[in-house]
């Protein structure tokens, strides 16, 4: 049997996690990291290409070949600048960043091969090459698979140049051939130990925050991270961008008697049940289920308005009242009382705070306790603003 994979799982040989939203999530985290470290990288590589010029005059003299070499060496100076503008002014600076080294580690291997056939003194240049693989690998920032697949094409490209150019023996080819195996297995092994080491750090440092701010029973966020201006910022987007603002409270019906009848894990069971509901039917990444209380969860739900967020919140219900829950094979039924406030914000609207918001989101939740359990109250805002 296959074991469960975690959530954090890295693809062995690629360095990258297996799931390709976390990759993304983790390239944007570290997007200025990448970006500055491909900025220190290509001006180093390029500052150097361009002083390498002057072996090529020492070598060639003042020729045609030295003149088009400088070129050559020019443009990669110039794409080494255009990858560090891009990245530099990219919205998503890890995967630019990522690009921009392809491109100017292939056309940097590319016009080296130039070089090579160029000048000749090809062993010198085998162990430039391997240095290059190094550089390749470890130095400039890359996914570990483009990084390879330039390290070996090159590699066999120069390889190959070698043994049509005739001038090295068969011997020289052969230890020139596994100078640059080994320079390759190192420069990919190594580069693979740092993808997987912060990859594993990322997933450390995420678990982590996750704890931090979410409730251990349920799964949903806690009361910190609703106090660290949850609300007031999605209030804040709202209103720059004129959309409507839903909040739901919930609680649960006559929980202590539940947990008088059935036992304290029971009502553990049940809490964590309805919490995983609420979250299924919500949208990830979008809506926020807060535990706020002991049984009282509070739900924000941006670009919401009073008929989607009443709808939503009557169909939590009669799922929770059909469904229940079920601890040590016992079927618990269970309802819960809802009040939903909906507002649509504009710039020019003032007065709607996050504590304004609650508490008439409670007191509609109250309402509808008082009014029997096992149902749904709604407002608008501007109701409220009229009554
Ligand atoms: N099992 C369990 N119970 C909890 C937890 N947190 C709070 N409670 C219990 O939830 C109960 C809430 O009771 P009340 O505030 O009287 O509310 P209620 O019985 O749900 O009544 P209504 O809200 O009026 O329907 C209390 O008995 C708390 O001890 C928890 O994490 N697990």
């Amino acid at each position: 049997m296959s074991k469960p994979q975690s959530a954090g799982a890295i693809l062995r040989w690629r360095g990258e996690f297996i799931s390709t939203s976390l990759e993304s999530a983790f390239l944007r985290d570290q997007g200025s990291v990448i970006q500055q470290e491909l900025t220190r990288s290509l001006s180093f590589c390029g500052i150097a290409y361009l002083i390498f010029a002057l072996a090529d005059m020492a070598h060639l003299g003042y020729g045609s070949q030295t003149l088009a070499l400088f070129i050559v060496r020019l443009a990669i100076a110039a794409v080494a600048v255009s990858g560090i503008v891009l990245t530099r002014c990219s919205a998503n600076p890890g995967n630019t960043a990522y690009r921009a080294a392809t491109v100017f580690t292939s056309l940097a291997m590319l016009s080296f091969l130039l070089v090579a056939y160029w000048r000749g003194e090809l062993l010198l240049h085998g162990m430039s090459m391997a240095i290059m693989l190094i550089i390749v690998y470890l130095f400039i920032p890359n996914r570990l698979v483009n990084a390879t697949l330039v390290a070996l094409s090159a590699s066999a490209a120069f390889l190959a140049l070698v043994y049509a150019q005739g001038m090295v023996s068969p011997r020289h080819l052969w230890t020139m051939a596994m100078l640059l195996l080994l320079a390759n297995l190192f420069g990919a092994a190594a580069a693979r130990r740092d993808a997987h080491s912060s990859r594993r750090q990322y997933w450390a440092q995420q678990h982590l925050i996750n704890q931090s701010v979410r409730d251990s029973l349920t799964g949903a966020f806690n009361r910190r991270h609703l106090n660290a201006g949850l609300l007031e910022r999605e209030i804040d987007r709202a209103r720059s961008r004129g959309t409507s603002l839903t909040i739901i409270m919930c609680d649960l019906d006559s929980f202590k008697a539940i947990n008088d009848t059935h036992g304290h894990q029971a009502g553990d069971t049940l809490l964590h049940d309805f919490a995983r509901l609420l979250l299924s039917m919500t949208r990830e990444g979008i809506d926020t289920v807060v535990r706020y209380g002991g049984e009282e969860f509070l739900l924000i739900l941006p670009d919401t308005d009073l008929a989607d967020g009443h709808a939503l919140a009557e169909s939590m219900r009669a799922r929770l009242a059909e469904s229940g829950s079920l601890h040590d094979q016992v079927r618990i039924g269970a309802t819960a009382s809802f009040g939903v406030v909906s507002v649509r914000l504009s710039p020019g609207l003032p007065g709607i705070t996050s504590k304004a918001l609650i508490a008439r989101a409670d007191q509609l939740m109250y309402a509808a306790k008082r009014s029997g359990r096992n149902r749904v109250h709604v407002t608008g805002w501007e109701a409220i603003n009229r009554a």
